[in-house]
């Protein structure tokens, strides 16, 4: 269902860090966030990054998706190195290979959810053909909502996983996805982004504090001072909660 693009990785390997540092700022005040972390993420998986506060979850996303400059080491997308790519290359690359979705929704409020929906496609240059549109659209139980413009929280965040689908992109990137949601809402958006995964065989990376939406993934990534510390694959809630026990020891 995805496109492939030219550069497409080899094998099912999407997205690639090889010993990524990242410190912020030098001399005695520098602070080291990641410490050579190395991962690798295939097609049609869903990875979780769960780890303490100030563990380098969010580091770690952003390095991943050129949100961030890495320090030493290397980050690929389809075979491309991010990390000695131009500001401009760097933006056009994650306009059409990533997609976000955030806590914050990010939507425009003064555009309806269709307008919202199709805005990263459009600002690229390249609409959604209407046939996924409408997979997308539906899939998310969004067909009644088109026009509307004042949505809950809930709807707002499945607006923003059908935006960030809409592209089908490479990897979609989720950072804390359903922070400002009721359970009920969070359950429905982690319900979606399973789907993206088991249907289209999207590549979700998502870092969360809570082992109920990291149950959702296939495997979960521990950080720990900058490290990778664990993994589990098939994450259940309670082997969730034994592990980050554990790991607060
Ligand atoms: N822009 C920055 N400048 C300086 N230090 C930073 C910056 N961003 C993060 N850090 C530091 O890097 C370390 C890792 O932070 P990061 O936000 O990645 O952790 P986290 O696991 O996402 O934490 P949380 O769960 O609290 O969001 C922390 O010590 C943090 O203070």
């Amino acid at each position: 269902m995805i496109e492939s693009t030219p550069g497409e990785p080899v094998g099912d390997r999407v997205m690639v860090a090889d010993d990524v540092v990242k410190t912020y700022g030098d001399g005695d005040g520098s602070v080291t966030a990641l410490r050579g972390v190395s991962a690798e993420f295939t097609r049609g998986r869903f990875t979780a990054i769960m780890g303490p506060s100030g563990s380098g979850k969010s580091t770690f996303l952003h390095c991943l998706a050129g949100l961030d400059t890495v320090t030493s080491g290397i980050v690929t997308i389809g075979g491309v190195d991010l990390t000695g790519l131009s500001r401009t290359r760097l933006t056009e690359l994650r306009r059409d290979r990533m997609g976000f979705v955030f806590q914050s929704f990010n939507l425009l409020p003064m555009l309806t959810a269709e307008e919202n929906i199709r805005l990263t496609g459009r600002l690229a240059g390249r609409d959604a053909d209407g046939r996924w549109f409408d997979t997308v659209v539906d899939a998310l139980g969004l067909r009644e909502r088109l026009d509307h413009r004042p949505l809950s929280g809930g709807q707002q965040q499945r607006v923003a996983v059908a935006r960030a689908l809409l592209t089908r992109p490479e990897v979609l990137f989720a950072d804390e996805p359903t922070g400002n949601l009721d359970s009920r809402s969070g359950a429905e958006v982690l319900g979606f982004l399973r789907t993206a995964v088991d249907s289209y065989r999207q590549t979700v990376i998502m870092v969360t504090h809570d082992p109920v939406a990291a149950a959702h993934a296939d495997r979960v990534l521990f950080l720990a001072d900058g490290t990778i510390a664990d993994e589990l694959a098939a994450p259940t809630v309670d082997a969730v909660h034994a592990r980050m026990r554990e790991m607060e020891g």
